[in-house]
């Protein structure tokens, strides 16, 4: 018998993909607390934001799968992993079209001080109407940086959805990939792209390289009145420093899904940041979506144990 255990929710159809006469399901877990003692007697664990700590991967003798409910693994410890044989999965195609779609709604949002219109309208303040003037992304450009699976999906919707020029940075990735469109460039640096995006979408994973990337001094090399985008990982981006940009009014507005730590503080200077919208890590959370990484992350455990065909 193969013991897997999902610790928070998933699909049905993810569950349904799990049911078989070998294998035995556990959990949900009422808390990340009981995730490591939970991980001792298991073959193989469903994970979705939860961290899987070195020691939690050392403890469980019997591990051999990790399957993330996502792309973002900076929430297992991969180097343990590694010395343990451990084998980790990610859903690898999942979620990139439903985070582009966020990715769009953001920049729309934020660029038409909805937020700030919607509350004046509801506190009677009609004549919000002619100070609300908010921005045309048409002939704009848009900086996407990453291009991996969310970035190549998000480019063509920038293209065709918001007829945006769009620039692109991503040292990793060969410069033959990119979209074929006289919209689309490669930006020669990081910095080469802030400064001449009038918004700045992250789609980097989390890593030494990354984080911090957007710190002070990249913030300020920004466009006045740009406006910036994280629904990758948060640590990516200086609280501190972003606080200061909105504060200051250099940057038009900023919409993050995505915190340092998760889940942000309660009592958060960020919730005080004029133009910021914010949401608790959902620019994955379509019905469609989850279902896909519900399905796809159960698949890869049971391909591993070799018990389903594919
Ligand atoms: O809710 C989840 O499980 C997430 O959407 C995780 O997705 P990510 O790791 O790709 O952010």
């Amino acid at each position: 018998m193969r013991r897997v255990l999902v610790p928070q929710a998933i699909d049905p159809a993810g569950m349904e993909v799990l049911r078989h006469p070998e294998v035995i399901i556990l959990g949900p877990l009422s808390s990340p607390d009981e995730l490591s003692a939970a991980m001792r007697e298991v073959d193989a664990v469903l994970i979705r934001l939860w961290p899987i700590s070195g020691e939690a991967i050392r403890s469980a003798r019997r591990l051999k799968v990790i399957a993330k409910h996502g792309v973002g693994t900076d929430n297992i410890d991969l180097e343990a992993c590694r010395k343990r044989g451990v084998h980790v999965t990610i859903t690898e195609t999942a979620n990139r079209g439903t985070v582009s779609e966020y990715v769009l709604g953001a920049l729309i949002t934020v660029a038409r001080h909805w937020k700030a219109a919607e509350e004046a309208l509801k506190a009677g303040d009609y004549e919000g109407r002619i100070r609300y003037y908010g921005t045309e992304w048409a002939g704009k450009t848009i900086g996407v940086v990453g291009y991996g699976r969310i970035g190549r999906s998000l480019t063509p919707r920038l293209v065709h959805g918001l007829h945006a020029q769009v620039l692109v940075y991503d040292p990793y990735v060969p410069r033959d990939i990119l979209m074929d469109h006289p919209q689309v460039q490669w930006a020669d640096s990081l910095d080469a792209l802030v400064k001449a995006a009038d918004a700045v979408t992250l789609h980097t994973p989390l890593t030494p390289e990354t984080y911090r990337m957007f710190d002070a001094a990249r913030l300020a090399k920004m466009k006045p009145g740009a406006f910036l985008i994280n629904a990758a990982r948060g640590p990516i981006v200086d609280p501190v420093a972003l606080v200061d940009a909105l504060t200051s009014h250099h940057l038009g507005g900023a919409v993050l899904d995505v915190f340092d730590p998760e889940p942000p503080l309660a009592d958060n200077p960020l919730w005080e940041a004029p133009n910021l919208l914010v949401t608790p890590h959902i620019a994955a959370s379509t019905h469609e979506a989850v279902q896909r990484m519900g399905v796809e992350a159960a698949a890869s455990i049971m391909q591993h144990f070799h018990l389903r065909e594919g």
